[in-house]
């Protein structure tokens, strides 16, 4: 029976965190992206990783249902992250949270209609500035909004700026930085000291070995 589970999700935060993990001694014995699993064992027989949605991660660490796990720092944002421990940006998955908008936006009477799946944040962002907006939630594909007409604006992820520009749209506001960060249930940081805290130096020493590599 694993004592330490760890909770990861498919996509670019495995791809990025399982070379930091490797050098913690802990490897997958197979490959998630070709299983149905959700449960893996690994090469650290105390060691177990889940493979959950990217926006769960939070929840399942804050709960005790992972001991650690890795999610985007926007994610974080928008769950609220005060329930869990954030020892160690892992610099991995780097982009920027961003309010975006049809390129030449026509200048909008009235209240703002802004789709996004971060609702917490947007309404946090526009709040600071004193605009009323009208937030759309959506799950994805956010940049199809304001093409049909459902949104004026969107606040998504933003990287290389490609799937903005191929749906006619451009950065207008930078909300944050983002990149991914370890996650830390409470109880466990203490209760399971004794696998966490090498785990989280190892982790650190990666990431530092990474910088400078
Ligand atoms: N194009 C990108 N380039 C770099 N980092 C990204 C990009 N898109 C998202 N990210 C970062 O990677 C994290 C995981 O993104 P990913 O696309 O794997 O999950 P998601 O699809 O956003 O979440 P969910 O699966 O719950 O919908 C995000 O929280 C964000 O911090
Ligand atoms: O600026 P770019 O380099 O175009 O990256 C930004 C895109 O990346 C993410 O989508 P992706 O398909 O990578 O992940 P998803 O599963 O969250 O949609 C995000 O939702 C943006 O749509």
């Amino acid at each position: 029976m694993s004592r330490l589970t760890i909770a990861l999700s498919k996509g670019r935060i495995l791809k990025d965190t399982l070379p930091l993990l490797r050098e913690a001694g802990i490897e997958l014995l197979e490959d998630p992206e070709k299983s149905r699993k959700l449960i893996f064992p690994t090469t650290h027989p105390e060691v177990q990783i889940v493979i959950i949605r990217a926006t769960d991660v939070p929840t399942y660490v804050e709960n005790g249902a992972a001991d650690l796990g890795v999610a985007g720092k926007d994610v974080l944002m928008e769950h609220g992250a005060a329930g869990v421990y954030e020892p160690l940006d892992l610099d991995i998955a780097k982009c920027r949270l961003m309010v975006a908008g049809p390129i030449h936006a026509p200048r909008v009477d009235g209240r703002l209609r802004v789709a996004t799946k971060f609702v917490n944040l947007t309404r946090q962002f526009y709040a600071a500035k004193g605009e009323q907006v009208e937030v759309i939630k959506l799950y994805g594909s956010m940049e199809l909004a304001p093409l049909m007409g459902l949104a004026d604006r969107i606040v998504d992820v933003v990287d290389t700026g490609k799937t903005l520009k191929e749906n006619g749209l451009e950065p207008m506001e930078l909300i944050a930085h983002v990149s991914s960060r370890l996650i830390v249930n409470k109880a466990s940081f203490k209760r399971k000291a004794d696998l966490v805290q090498p785990l989280i130096q190892q982790l650190s020493d990666a990431v530092s070995r990474k910088r400078v590599s």
